[in-house]
């Protein structure tokens, strides 16, 4: 659909010579939630740094492929075009500017100047009841999981079609984390808002996912509905540690896998 955020293809060089990216094709289908799942180094924050044209700053391109959305080519794009185009990254590890308040964090986020301000802290307090009743308390003083929020609520004061969160389990405890989730799964209703979020907890984002992906070496390896993932028995085994006699394996261990790998 012309409204879906399609990558098609894409790879990515950093530096000019090395490359991260092999050709890697997805859909976020417009206001659905779909997951980016892999190991570390995978290729995941590559992905996003791609959609939301912040390879730049890193010194790195796309050498190959495209990046659309609602019809329009992204890639090519400075982020702050990108952003006017609906697509809003939430990066990892949070950033919130820690010397600033909740809400002029906030207000921060209200860079494209759309819409009423005040309205929009309004609309994000109901998202984030806990952010209203600490809007004066500096970010920097707050918990990991109301930096998270923060990070959120920011981004979503530039009014994103589709919201890109990279790794927000990352660093939370397993109750915030899924506390995380059912505020992004809540937002995604009430907005109709689209969603692509990486994270290396496969359990949590396929739980709290319509589709998922997996990536391996700078390429997509699996893909499909996240109730057909969980269930697929090289992702529990690998990814969520379950096997048949329900102990953990190691990566060395995961046989299926490994068989899989050699066709894939
Ligand atoms: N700015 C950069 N310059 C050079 N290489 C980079 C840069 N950023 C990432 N890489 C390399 O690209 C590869 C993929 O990194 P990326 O961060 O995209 O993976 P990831 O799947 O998000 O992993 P993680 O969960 O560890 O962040 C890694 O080998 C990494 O060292």
């Amino acid at each position: 659909m012309a409204s879906d955020l399609t990558v098609n293809n894409v790879e990515v060089v950093y530096h000019d010579i090395v490359q991260v990216l092999r050709g890697v094709s997805l859909t976020v289908r417009a206001g659905s939630i779909t997951s980016l799942l892999g190991t570390n180094g995978a290729g995941k924050t590559t992905t996003l740094r791609a959609i939301s044209g912040l390879l730049k700053p890193e010194n790195g391109k796309i050498r190959e492929g495209t990046v659309t959305f609602e019809g329009r080519t992204l890639s090519g794009m400075t982020g702050t075009d990108v952003v006017k185009s609906g697509v809003v990254q939430v990066p990892e590890g949070r950033r919130v500017f820690k010397h600033l308040s909740i809400e002029e964090n906030l207000r921060a986020g209200a860079i494209l100047g759309r819409g009423n301000w005040q309205a929009d802290l309004e609309r994000i307090y109901t998202y984030f009841p806990k952010l209203r009743d600490l809007r004066h308390k500096q970010a920097g003083y707050t918990s990991g999981g109301e930096q998270q929020m923060i990070a959120i609520g920011r981004a979503l004061m530039a009014h994103p079609k589709v919201l890109l969160l990279d790794e927000p389990s990352l660093g939370l405890a397993p109750l915030l984390v899924q506390e995380i989730f059912e505020n992004v799964r809540h937002i995604n209703r009430a907005e109709g808002l689209g969603v692509l979020v990486v994270e290396q907890n496969a359990n949590i984002a396929l739980r709290n996912s319509d589709y998922g992906y997996v990536m391996e070496g700078g390429r997509i390896v699996m893909e499909g509905r996240s109730a057909e993932l969980a269930s697929n028995p090289d992702v529990k085994e690998f990814y969520l540690g379950v096997t048949e006699h329900g102990s953990r394996k190691s990566f060395r261990e995961v046989k299926s896998y490994k068989r899989r790998k050699r066709w894939m």
